[in-house]
């Protein structure tokens, strides 16, 4: 396996509820409540879930765009977690984001080859002429004319701004783009070619991505692992094959069977779960999904499942993988 470019240890991020006219504390927003994973040298990680299960926060999170409540975030191996806004700066060139919405995103002012070469005259990387050119490579390698750097954003297309926003974010050649749902504000149609564009781009430079969606088949389509969040905690993570082949957590198997690319087993396995998910303040106590599991037994509302090793990459957290021999799930405190 390639190097580990980033690992998150044991994330959290706590929001206070405030209320009342001295705007008193009321209650807690696990927005993020104890992740932990890794991406490796040049592998794309899906993270995916239900809206509002936190992974944006875990983007901003990685990004230090919000601070963690705790835990640690190693990028290159050092511990970016505290580090002023000075120290940070020479790492915020190894990680780019993509944001969902790429109007929002763009200085409506701008010309988009501004937008494309502000990062490159901010580091001081690029000036005059050498900034010209690099920002016509970087249009043509997103797949825009270079003659199209003096448009504004409002003269571009939906997935073409896409393009701009992506174009953006390999000036600095980063060694790790977060990718925050980049297509879920698209028609279908373009969705497929954005992913693919983000595929070859990889391919080429060889940069890892941190992919965020709520759309397995999206997540499908470019991952080569998978990690499952539900309320703010990740549930399972696997290679991409191993997850829709052998989905182990009953969330995870709820998901597929949702979804036009489940496997028939993980159909006949999960019955899809009743109810919404239940609000990321003060969240079910022992596993937050037990108030949804069909298979929930009396344990499962008081004990935590720890994120477990069960066999050949694949992690799991839910005490009913206990006794299968291929997890030895513990309670966390
Ligand atoms: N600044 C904030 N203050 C308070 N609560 C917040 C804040 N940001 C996020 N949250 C809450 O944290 C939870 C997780 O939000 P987050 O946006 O990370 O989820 P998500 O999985 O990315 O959802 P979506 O796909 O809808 O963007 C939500 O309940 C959200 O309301």
């Amino acid at each position: 396996m390639s190097e580990v470019l980033l690992e998150v240890t044991n994330l959290k991020k706590h929001y206070p509820v405030r209320a009342g006219v001295l705007r008193r504390q009321v209650g807690t927003v696990h927005s993020v409540d104890g992740v932990s994973f890794s991406v490796h040298a040049g592998e794309t990680l899906g993270l995916v879930g239900e809206s509002g299960c936190g992974k944006s926060t875990v983007a901003r999170s990685v990004l230090r765009l919000v601070e963690p409540t705790s835990g640690q975030i190693h990028l290159e191996g050092e511990d970016i977690t505290h580090l002023s806004k000075a120290a940070l700066r020479p790492h915020r060139r190894s990680m780019q984001i993509v944001f969902q919405d790429p109007f929002a995103s763009l200085n409506p002012r701008m010309t988009a080859g501004d937008i494309v070469g502000e990062p490159l005259a901010v580091h001081g990387l690029a000036s005059g002429k050498a900034l010209d050119a690099r920002v016509a490579t970087l249009f043509e390698q997103v797949g825009l004319r270079a003659d199209q750097m003096h448009n504004f954003p409002h003269q571009f297309s939906g997935g073409q701004r896409q393009r701009i926003c992506i174009a953006r974010a390999l000036a600095l050649e980063p060694r790790l783009i977060v990718c925050d749902e980049p297509v879920s504000a698209l028609d279908v149609s373009i969705q497929a070619q954005v992913i693919n564009l983000l595929i070859d781009l990889q391919r080429q430079h060889g940069f890892s991505y941190l992919f965020i969606a709520h759309d397995l088949a999206v997540v499908a389509h470019i991952s080569h692992r998978v990690a499952v969040m539900y309320l703010g905690r990740i549930v399972e993570i696997a290679g991409k094959d191993e997850l829709f082949r052998n989905p182990r957590h009953p969330y995870t198997q709820a998901l597929l069977a949702s979804v036009p690319i489940a496997n028939p087993l993980a159909k006949k396995l999960a019955p899809l779960v009743d109810g919404d998910v239940p609000s990321p303040v003060n969240p079910p106590s022992g596993c937050a999904f037990h108030t949804r599991c069909r298979f929930a037994m009396e344990r499962c509302k008081t004990e935590r499942p720890a994120l477990l090793e069960a066999g050949d990459g694949h992690q799991v957290a839910c005490l009913l993988n206990e006794g299968t021999g291929r997890s030895q799930l513990a309670p966390t405190t």
